[in-house]
């Protein structure tokens, strides 16, 4: 299964956070992880594989899009900041759309993250 991981400059240390309690979990399994440019990058130095695609301002949130909506995703955690603005809010929103368009799970903060992903690596 493959999870896509998206983060805000305000939340990504929450996201590298999120994940290093899953480090281990996510080393003995079949998770694939994807995450936007930045975001990526950040996962990286912690030690965890992850694909990662374009910066999320300049595509890269419209190509988790695409995966989505390709139903190559089992479910998409995506960590927006709700106090900051963002130039790309069109492709933010068209992203979110998409996971409910096509039934995604998908995860805007922490508390809701960590319950899906217990549950989904539990059933897998
Ligand atoms: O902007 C983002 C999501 O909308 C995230 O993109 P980066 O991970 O490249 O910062």
């Amino acid at each position: 299964m493959k999870i896509a991981l998206i983060a805000h400059d305000g939340k990504k240390a929450d996201m590298v956070h999120f994940l290093s309690g899953f480090k281990k979990q996510l080393q003995n399994s079949n998770i694939e992880l994807v995450a936007t440019g930045t975001t990526g990058s950040h996962i990286e130095k912690i030690g965890i594989k992850v694909q990662k695609v374009l910066s999320g301002p300049i595509g890269g949130d419209a190509q988790i899009a695409a995966m989505a909506a390709q139903k190559e995703l089992t479910m998409v955690i995506f960590f927006r900041d709700p106090l900051d603005k963002h130039p790309h809010e069109p492709d933010v929103q068209m992203l979110m759309r998409i996971c409910d368009v096509h039934n995604i799970p998908l995860a805007t903060n922490p508390a809701a993250a960590d319950l899906m992903f217990k549950q989904l690596t539990s059933q897998f």
